[in-house]
Formats: structure tokens, C-alpha cells, sequence
């Protein structure tokens, strides 16, 4: 049977033990003289088996003679025995009395548990053997010989930590931390910490440490001469290096905060993996912080949340400094990346991200702008492929990809990965392409030496190329290519969105030969993910292999008088001469229409019904 288990005090240490036994399926209490940090009442204290005492030294004397009187055994944290022995050996009650040398903010594994008194009692050997299961180093010290060792480990360091305070408070500023180094920066936060903390407990401790602080103070006069003469230093320098091992800095954080390095049982192994988990949480925890603030400075660039560039290199710069298989840890850092993203977003109020081509600067990414107003919210993927697989594996919520344009057609490859993804159209966007000529500085056009541009959009500007520009044409693969190769003495043809993006001066808008050069854009998502609804139905089908068989449905949309916007062929993959026809129709069709359909065709799956969308909200 597990021992009932009262916390006498619910501050930040009586809240540690709280948990601690909760956690592990115990019966757990809090009193506080706080009413709200109560989970007991006053008289039910009694019912207890085990009370572990959790108020400041100072006050373990009142609690005590509070506590109504009962079998239960009292067990003591605090830190110097001298002064509450005597209440707990007056009181009447078994005790157990420990000292764990750790915080509430720290972790239990591989924290050391100064054991001071036992009572012989049973559940004190639960409770002890609880801490061990967890990790802790147990340790035994007689209550005298504790408050000595005390006195240097806590003394010392605490008088050494505030005596560096002391010293530099009038002489060394916040702003010097940027000099510093490793090891003052450590020094520096530690005595910043304890300064930061409630005085009463380091008064205690230095009360107890005050013989051995005189002695100090006296070694450290007999010191200064030592460092003033070489082989006097030499010496001290070598005798005590060979006194205290190095144990280098590859695991500092680590080591410095758990004093124990002998690591050979199973039990205190595990306690090493408990406290190296608890530090990569707090890493994580300050990983999204910084994200969080990262996310601020990107709404004010108006900048995407996801970089997946900048993903990619930092993984791969990781993968080279680790042995550990590099499938996992590739892993475990997207993932990292996905928590501090899912932060970032939420920072924001962003519930929902919009796939789109990329880079910045595109026109899928002006058509974006316009229905989301914002970059935060979008993914930038490399292919329409990649982005219609990111809406059917959830890692994005939408996608915006091109279906046509009204010089170069359908495109074709986002047909085709309609039919074979799990996704689903749910509106349509337009955006009339307005070519640019852009360059570094504003010029007359005929200094320009050289334009730079995608073949595709040299092409639509071949008319204002041959009347205005004596320029050599140099193709690239992408508009951000075409932008990185820009001098003083040339221009590049870009959206006026890239231009914007990248500082560059317009010389000329609208270059292109066709006016009226516009590209149509699907919204898709994962395919049943909402209520397909709208006037235009988008559709593929397939016919028998047989004269008139396309007539055949192409009939049932003209009886029923349905409008249709487009129509493509498209191979069926099954075989030469076996296609499938994807339509568009102006109607939201009915089971009616449907069962029609059924009767002339061999399949049909719909992909989409829709209408125009003008704002997409991705916040709500
Ligand atoms: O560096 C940033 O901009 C971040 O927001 C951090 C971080 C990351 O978790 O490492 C997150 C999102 C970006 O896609 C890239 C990197």
C-alpha cells in the first residue's frame, strides 16, 4: 500500500513534491496557511501517513507546532539541520530529514538527496526508494557533519557569488556583459539568481558558514600573495589541478548543474536521461521563445512564418556534425521546427497556412496576397506537385495552384495531379499578369545592356523588347535567378511584386504584348475537409471506346442547358488512345444531373464546386 502523502505547504518546493507523487499514482495533499494553495482542509491533515514539511526554515517551528498530533512521519527538507532538529526531536513525531540539493525549477534525476536522519519507519524506505527509482544520487550524513559540509558547499559559494555582486555593483554595468565571458557570464547569472531570491534562506545558511567564511576570508589574503610570485603560482596551480579532475566542457551545461558523474547503476543512468530530457525541454521551452519573438519581427517584415530553406540548410548542417542515424535525427529537428512554427503561427493568431508557388516574389504569391493579405500564413513550395501533396498530407491547410492562363493554357501537370491526389477545389482566383521591367537604379532604357528574364515571360514581351530595348536577352530558370545576375546595366522582367520584394526600381510596367494576360488559380484542400458548395462544378470522366460516346454527355449539358467553361483530353494511362475528360460547368450539380452523367460515362469524380473567392481568412 502507498503511503498517504501530505504537502505541509504549497509554495514552489511543496508544489515540486506535490507533483512528484502524484505523478506516480500516490495519494496526494496540500495544506497551505494560503487557503486558495489548499486541496485539504485543516482537519483532515490527521488522516495522513506521511507530512513532508515544505515552509521556510523560519517558520518550521510554528508548523510544527501546528500540525495536529498523529502517527504520521514528518519528513524535513530544509537546509541547515541545526536549526530545526531540535523542533522535530521535541515534537514527539518519527522524521525522516533530508536535504535535496536541488531547486524547484530543477529536476530530480541526477540531483543529489542528502540523507540527515531516518526514522526506521516503512514508508520512509517508499519515499527514499521512490527518489531513487527517479534518478537521485542518495546520500547519507550525519545532521552535524551536514550543516558543516554546508557550510562549504552552500556557504562558500553563496558568500563567493554575493561577494562578486558586492564588488562589481558600482564598477560594472549590465552593458559590460557584452565582453564577458563563459565563465563570468556564468558567475554573473548565478549571483544574479540568488540576489533574486528571497533573502531569509541564504541568511540561515550564512549564519551556519560563519566560522568557515572568516577562514576563507583569511586564505584568500594568504592567496594574494601566492598569485603575485610565478613559482608560487606555478605550484598552487599544478597541486590543486591534480586535486580536481577536468572534466572538460563538451557536456558544461550538464555537468555544472548535477555534481555527480558516477553514472554506473541502472537507476541512476536512468536519472541521467531524466535530467538530460529535462534539459531539452527547457531548451525547447526557450527554442519556441525565441521563435515567438522571432514571429513579432516577421509580422512587422511581413515575412513567411515557414523558411524551408533555411529548414533545409539547418538540418543539413546538423547531419554533419552527428554519428546518430541521420533518419531520426532528421526527424526529431523538423519536428523541433514544426513545434517552434506551430508557436510562431499561434502567436500570431494564424490557424491556417496557404500553399503556394514560390519563391517570394511569384505571381502565384501576388495572387496569395490578395486573398490573405499577409505573408505569414504561406508555404512556399517548389512544384504545384509539392504543393497539392502538402494539402493531401495536412502539412498545409490550402493550396493555390495555376489551372490556366489566357496566353499559355491549362497546365497541364496540376490537371493530371488532380485526378491522382486527395484533394479537392473549393473557389477560384484570377490575377492579370502585368510583366515589369525592372532594374538596380532607374536608367534610360537605352543604357540597358542586358535583360534577364524566365523564357516564358521574354516571350510576352517580345513586342515592347524589338521597339524600345537594344539589349542582349539572357534566359534564366527563375525570376529570383534573373534578379541576382542585375547590374547597373541591366533589367530583368519581373512582377511588380518581385520588383517591390527586392528594392528594385521599375522602369516600365505593363510590357507585355497581350493586355489581357490573365492566369486562373484553383484553391484546393484535402479532399472532404469541408462542404463542397458553389456554381461551378469541376469534373473529370471517362467514355466507352465508341463512336459519339463524348457526344453523349456533351449532350446532357446542352439539354439541361449547363454552361461549360472548359474542356481538356487527357490520357487515361491505361492504355494508347484511352483518355480522360476533365470538364468545367457552370452549376452546382444536381443528383438528377448526376444520375445522367452516370448513364453516358464510364466514371466521373468530381474535383471541385466552386465560386470565386476574394478573401480567404486564414486567422479565424
Ligand atoms: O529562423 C526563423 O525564422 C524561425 O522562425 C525559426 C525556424 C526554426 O524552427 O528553426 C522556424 C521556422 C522557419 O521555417 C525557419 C526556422
Amino acid at each position: 500500500m502507498k503511503p498517504g502523502i501530505l504537502i505541509y505547504g504549497m509554495g514552489r518546493m511543496g508544489k515540486f513534491f506535490y507533483d512528484f507523487f502524484f505523478s506516480r499514482g500516490y495519494d496526494v495533499a496540500g495544506y497551505d496557511v494560503v487557503p486558495e494553495r489548499r486541496t485539504i482542509e485543516e482537519d483532515k491533515i490527521e488522516s495522513y501517513d506521511v507530512i513532508f514539511l515544505c515552509v521556510p526554515m523560519q517558520a518550521v517551528g510554528d508548523a510544527i507546532a501546528r500540525i495536529p498530533r498523529s502517527s504520521a512521519l514528518i519528513v524535513d527538507i530544509s537546509s541547515i539541520k541545526g536549526f530545526v532538529l531540535p523542533y522535530l526531536d521535541a515534537s514527539g513525531f518519527d522524521y525522516l530529514s533530508i536535504h535535496p540539493m536541488f531547486g524547484p525549477d530543477s529536476e530530480i534525476g541526477l540531483s543529489n538527496i542528502i540523507v540527515v536522519k531516518k526514522s526506521g519507519r516503512k514508508e520512509e524506505e517508499v519515499i527514499l526508494e521512490e527518489f531513487r527509482k527517479a534518478g537521485a544520487v542518495l546520500s547519507e550524513l550525519p545532521p552535524e557533519k551536514h550543516d558543516a559540509k554546508m557550510a562549504e558547499i552552500q556557504g562558500l559559494a553563496h558568500f563567493l557569488l554575493v561577494g562578486m555582486a558586492h564588488f562589481l555593483a558600482e564598477r560594472f554595468d549590465r552593458e559590460d556583459l557584452k565582453y564577458a565571458s563563459p565563465i563570468f557570464a556564468t558567475l554573473y547569472k548565478l549571483s544574479s539568481r540568488i540576489l533574486n531570491q528571497d533573502w531569509r534562506m541564504y541568511y540561515y545558511i550564512q549564519k551556519n558558514a560563519e566560522i568557515l567564511r572568516r577562514e576563507f576570508i583569511k586564505s584568500l589574503a594568504d592567496l594574494d600573495a601566492k598569485f603575485s610570485d610565478e613559482e608560487k603560482f606555478r605550484k598552487l596551480f599544478e597541486e590543486l589541478g591534480s586535486k580536481f579532475d577536468d572534466y572538460g566542457n563538451s557536456t558544461l551545461i550538464l555537468d555544472a548543474c548535477k555534481a555527480t558523474w558516477d553514472v554506473s547503476t541502472i537507476e541512476l543512468l536512468r536519472g541521467y536521461i531524466r535530467a538530460v530530457d529535462s534539459l531539452i525541454l527547457r531548451l525547447l521551452e526557450r527554442r519556441t521563445q525565441a521563435g515567438r519573438k522571432i514571429a513579432l519581427h516577421k509580422r512587422d517584415r511581413n515575412e513567411p512564418i515557414e523558411i524551408a530553406d533555411l529548414e533545409e540548410v539547418k538540418i543539413k548542417d546538423l547531419l554533419l556534425r552527428t554519428s546518430l542515424n541521420p533518419i531520426y535525427v532528421q526527424d526529431i529537428f523538423e519536428n523541433i521546427m514544426g513545434l517552434t512554427k506551430e508557436e510562431e503561427y499561434r502567436v500570431l493568431g494564424i490557424k491556417k497556412t496557404l500553399a503556394v508557388l514560390g519563391p517570394a516574389g511569384s505571381f502565384s504569391e501576388e495572387a496569395a496576397l490578395k486573398l490573405v493579405g499577409s505573408r505569414l500564413p504561406l508555404k512556399y513550395c517548389a512544384t504545384t506537385d509539392e504543393i497539392i501533396k502538402c494539402v493531401e498530407n495536412g502539412s498545409a491547410d490550402y493550396g493555390l495552384v495555376p489551372i490556366e492562363n489566357s496566353v499559355n493554357g491549362t497546365v497541364i501537370s496540376v490537371l493530371d495531379a488532380l485526378l491522382n491526389h486527395d484533394v479537392e477545389v473549393f473557389g477560384e482566383t484570377t490575377l492579370e499578369i502585368v510583366h515589369c521591367l525592372a532594374a538596380r537604379r532607374y536608367m534610360p532604357l537605352k543604357e540597358i545592356r542586358v535583360v534577364y528574364s524566365h523564357p516564358q515571360a521574354i516571350a510576352q514581351c517580345m513586342g515592347f523588347i524589338n521597339n524600345y530595348l537594344k539589349a542582349e536577352l539572357r534566359y534564366t530558370s527563375s525570376t529570383s535567378d534573373a534578379i541576382a545576375l542585375l547590374d547597373d546595366y541591366s533589367a530583368a522582367i519581373v512582377s511588380e511584386n518581385a520588383a517591390k520584394l527586392h528594392k528594385l526600381y521599375v522602369l516600365r510596367k505593363g510590357i507585355q504584348d497581350a493586355k489581357a494576360n490573365t492566369t486562373r488559380f484553383y484553391l484546393i484542400r484535402k479532399k472532404g475537409s469541408g462542404e463542397m458548395r458553389g456554381s461551378i462544378t469541376s469534373l473529370f470522366f471517362g467514355v466507352e471506346d465508341r463512336p459519339g460516346a463524348l457526344k453523349d454527355v456533351l449532350e446532357v449539358f446542352y439539354r439541361k442547358g449547363i454552361n461549360m467553361r472548359k474542356l481538356e483530353s487527357r490520357p487515361a494511362r491505361t492504355g494508347l488512345g484511352d483518355y480522360v475528360f476533365f470538364v468545367e460547368v457552370e452549376k452546382d450539380l444536381s443528383s438528377e444531373d448526376l444520375r445522367e452523367l452516370r448513364n453516358v460515362t464510364t466514371f466521373y469524380h468530381i474535383v471541385g464546386v466552386f465560386d470565386r473567392v476574394e478573401r480567404l481568412d486564414l486567422w479565424g
